[in-house]
């Protein structure tokens, strides 16, 4: 595996070692002494999995008081995932990072606790696979907004993506809570 930190260091980009051979792939995801070694000290107590349509845009989505670090990978098709710092005392805070996630580079994303979270789906559909270092609390999640003026993140997108009404009704950055 190799990791790779990206423009905001505490972001780390995945790629696993794959081995191809007449009967397809395999590739070793996960392994724990590596992960801390390299992203630090943390344990993934649930894992989640979405499919979406070519279109959809899921975030830009945080958990306040319960916040999830997420270890991300796209096992079918393309997405473009965005990472936003909410730290108000990182050098980086209100900065973004976006890379391309598929199912031929098979690269994982490390987005650790403090951070905002979305995709864009890119594919036909994609199927997105992720591991998360705490629970799901809905009551202490929330939703910056996709096209923020402030964070002005460049998504690669032709038209309006298609957006769930929590991320429709998501709050403007300057207007978010964040972490202290
Ligand atoms: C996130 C989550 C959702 N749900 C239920 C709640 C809803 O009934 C349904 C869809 O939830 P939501 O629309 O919040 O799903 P996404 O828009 O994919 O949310 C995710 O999108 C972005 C990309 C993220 O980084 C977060 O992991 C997560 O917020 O699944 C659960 O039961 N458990 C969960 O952990």
């Amino acid at each position: 595996m190799d990791f790779k930190r990206l423009a905001i260091p505490d972001v780390v980009l995945m790629t696993p070692q794959v081995f191809g051979d007449e009967r397809g792939f395999f590739m070793e995801t996960f392994r724990q002494n590596e992960f801390e070694k390299h992203c630090g000290k943390y344990q993934f107590v649930q894992d989640n999995h979405s499919k979406s349509r070519q279109g959809i845009l899921r975030g830009l989505h945080y958990q306040l008081k319960q916040p999830q670090g997420k270890l991300v990978r796209v096992t079918q098709g393309r997405v473009f995932d965005v990472a936003v710092d909410m730290r108000e005392n990182s050098s980086t805070f209100g900065e973004w990072v976006g890379v391309e996630l598929n199912d031929e580079n098979k690269q994982m994303l490390w987005v650790p606790p403090g951070f905002a979270h979305g995709f864009y789906v890119l594919s036909e559909t994609a199927e997105f696979s992720y591991k998360c270092t705490d629970y799901y609390a809905p009551d202490d999640e929330h939703s910056v907004r996709w096209d923020d003026p402030v964070l002005a993140i460049k998504w690669p997108i032709g038209k309006e993506p298609q957006l769930s009404d929590k991320d429709r009704n998501g709050e403007l950055f300057q207007q978010s809570p964040v972490y202290e």
